[in-house]
């Protein structure tokens, strides 16, 4: 997850390959809940790990449910058989309409028929959400609900005991979110035992196939609701909840539509495949995949999966009602981008109350990539790009998940503009990895992937620079020094020595170049690794540096190493450290640092590094073996250490490493394209 201020996409060319979803957030946070308030044991298999899956486990732990995790996407859960063992307790449901709406309803029927005081609350957003029609239904219903806040929204309390009157039909709306009805749907069940309980739908029920999904998993979980079209909706008498015992969650079907979407726009050599979601899905956003046919996108399905690929270029223009598809139709706003005449979202009012309001959202962030934007109340028209106006731009994604994967589809734009997106943090929302797993099947030209080399001697503080820059922006990093390091161990290992006089020797210094060129090194999570040897301490010392320094001057080891360094160039940036790393290796590297501090301030961190370590050298000999090295390094006839010529100099003998990272930053801020 890039837990950053922004994200950098680079122009993305094309797509292909196969993703794995995490778990659909709807049907997770409804299986919890249904697991919770079953009898007995719940393995929930496949389980979305996210935000708002977090809050409503942590919600039903506070309530005394028993939660126990299996593994990453596993968690047993042992529910409370329609009883409350907790009467009192405070829930923080963050931004989650999926915890907020049914825990509302269960909790208030529950506290009706126990007794108990329950107070739920969420972020400032949350509380900015319409729930009055559900708190009007359960008032129908006699249950004790309060505004703590402003009136129809949240925060709420509930509380009981209080009679419930379970005779004559609940009426509630359907028009503004479905998951009111959802939530009654879920939370009925507990309290209809000794007659049937009717629930009446008033206005035109909007994203009908979430409710459909709830009906589902109600039958999974042992209670079959009776539905009278899209109107009336009966729980029978006797209702309880009975635990399938496992239940494995559908891939995000949400989610699929910007892996759908990258498919569409770029996967013109090999597929898109989706793993997890298909066409025996129970998801009603798997209904996008029409939308994208529509488009021009060719898909192709399997119970389980799906695969896409490019058909019309460029996509052809929708019209379409929405109300069905509501999140995954934001997918089709960028899509429009990319069509051959305007397309227009209807049925999209539901919008304006999710966790932004997004037809707003929408509208502005494409008008900043340039697009001409109409919008009413509820529908949008999107206006397609031609090739020439797209603007480099920094979207805004209002703490909202959505806007974040929508906003990362336009870096497929003709135009080869990057993207920045704010904020990439928001998709903790629902798919914490998405990024990772849109690099999995995308490519840039390399070209096109940004470099930032960190040239210098030895112990000007490179390493610590780099890593820190790369933290910052998202990237990765190669730490060269550490190849060649690994290079002079491997010839240790392999009894190849590497004196001055050895390394005149033709043939050593052919061996050295096939050890370089076949170098088993790995790096993973701050650890170092040669084949199945974890070397990180061992390649820190000053033996390693001074033999790295001998092997790095013999022109194979280097040509042997070049093509692993270039391999580090990957999605969606890097920074190098080294010492051609601007010079060599990514000569067309967007920003180049050469960076110095005197050899005395250097031998001195030098000499604290190894302290922290528990090792002692006097600083006088680190400085002469610096010296010696720094020399070395200068003298070698191949890439010798020096300062491209398009490098910016960064002396920090009197810098701290904040202020050096952000000078750095500011160079960098400088060389991009972003309008913000
Ligand atoms: N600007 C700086 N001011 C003070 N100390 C620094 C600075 N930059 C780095 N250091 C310290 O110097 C030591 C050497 O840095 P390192 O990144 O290992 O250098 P290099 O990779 O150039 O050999 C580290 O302990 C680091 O914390
Ligand atoms: N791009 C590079 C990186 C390192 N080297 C050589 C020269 C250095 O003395 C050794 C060790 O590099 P490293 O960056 O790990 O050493 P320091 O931490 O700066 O002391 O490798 C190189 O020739 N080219």
């Amino acid at each position: 997850m890039y837990d950053i201020p922004f994200l950098d996409l680079p122009p993305l060319r094309r797509a292909g390959g196969t993703v794995r979803l995490p778990g659909s957030k709807s049907i997770s946070n409804r299986v919890l809940l249904l697991a919770a308030l079953s009898a007995g044991r719940t393995v929930v298999r496949d389980l979305l790990d996210s935000d708002d899956t977090r809050v409503m486990l942590e919600a039903l732990q506070t309530l005394g449910c028993g939660l126990e995790r299996l593994d990453a996407t596993t968690v047993a859960v042992t529910g409370l058989a329609g009883r409350l063992p907790v009467r009192q307790a405070a829930l923080f449901l963050g931004n989650a309409g999926t915890a907020m709406r049914p825990l509302t309803a269960a909790l208030a029927l529950l506290a009706a028929r126990e007794g108990g005081h329950f107070e739920l609350r969420g972020v400032p957003r949350m509380h900015e959400r319409p729930i009055g029609d559900l708190v009007q239904a359960l008032r129908q219903l006699g249950a004790g609900v309060d505004h703590l806040g402003q009136e129809g929204y949240p925060p709420l309390r509930v509380r009981g005991p209080a009679a419930l009157h379970l005779e004559a039909p609940i009426r509630v709306r359907g028009d503004v979110s479905s998951q009111f009805l959802t939530a009654l749907l879920l939370a009925l069940p507990l309290v209809a035992q000794a007659q049937p309980v009717t629930v009446e739908v008033a206005g035109e029920l909007i994203s009908k196939p979430y409710v459909e999904m709830t009906l589902k998993l109600l039958a999974r979980f042992g209670v079959a609701v009776q539905r009278d079209g899209w109107r009336r909706f009966t729980i029978p008498a006797g209702a309880r909840y009975v635990t399938p015992g496992e239940v494995h969650v559908e891939g995000d079907a949400s989610a699929a539509s910007y892996f759908i979407a990258a498919g569409a726009l770029a996967a013109t050599a090999q597929p898109v495949t989706i793993e997890g979601v298909g066409l025996a899905s129970i998801q009603g956003d798997v209904a996008f995949a029409d939308a994208a046919r529509a488009m021009g996108a060719v898909v192709e399905g399997e119970a389980n999966r799906l695969h896409v690929h490019r058909g019309a270029w460029p996509l052809r223009a929708l019209d379409l009602d929405c109300n069905a598809i509501p999140d995954a139709a934001m997918t089709l706003a960028v899509l429009a981008l990319y069509a051959d005449g305007p397309s227009t979202l209807r049925g999209i009012g539901s919008w304006r109350v999710k966790e932004t309001d997004r037809i707003a959202a929408m509208a502005a962030e494409l008008r900043r990539l340039g697009a001409t934007v109409e919008e009413g109340p509820d529908w949008l028209r999107v206006h397609p790009l031609p090739a020439n106006g797209w603007r480099a731009a920094a979207l805004h994604t209002y703490d909202d998940h959505r806007m974040a994967m929508c906003g990362s589809l336009a870096a497929f734009n003709p135009a080869r503009q990057p993207v920045r997106i704010l904020d990439p943090r928001c998709v903790a929302k629902t798919f914490p990895d998405y990024f990772e797993t849109l690099w999995q099947v995308v490519e840039a030209d390399p070209t096109d992937i940004p470099v930032i080399c960190i040239d210098g001697p030895s112990a000007s503080g490179k390493g610590t620079l780099a890593a820190a820059l790369a933290r910052r922006l998202g990237y990765h990093v190669l730490d060269s020094g550490a190849l060649y390091r690994l290079v002079g161990l491997a010839a240790a290992r392999a009894g190849v020595p590497t004196d001055a006089a050895a390394l005149q020797d033709e043939a050593v210094q052919a061996r050295l170049g096939e050890l370089a060129r076949t170098l088993p090194a790995r790096f993973d999570g701050g650890r170092v690794w040669l084949g199945q040897e974890d070397v990180t301490t061992e390649l820190r010392s000053e033996e390693a540096g001074a033999a790295a320094s001998r092997v790095s001057a013999v022109p194979a080891v280097r040509a042997g190493l070049l093509a692993l360094q270039r391999a580090f160039r990957r999605l969606p940036g890097l920074v190098a450290d080294g010492r051609d790393m601007g010079t060599v290796i990514f000569p067309d590297a967007a920003l180049k640092v050469f960076l110095t501090a005197s050899a005395r301030a250097r031998a001195e961190r030098r000499h604290e590094q190894l302290r922290a370590r528990n090792e002692h050298a006097s600083i006088e000999s680190l400085l002469a073996e610096l010296e010696a090295r720094d020399a070395r390094d200068r003298a070698r006839s191949v890439a010798p250490l020096a300062a491209a010529e398009d490098a910016l100099l960064l002396d920090n003998t009197h810098q701290t490493i904040e202020e050096s990272v952000e000078a750095v930053l500011g160079w960098w801020a400088q060389r991009r394209p972003f309008e913000v």
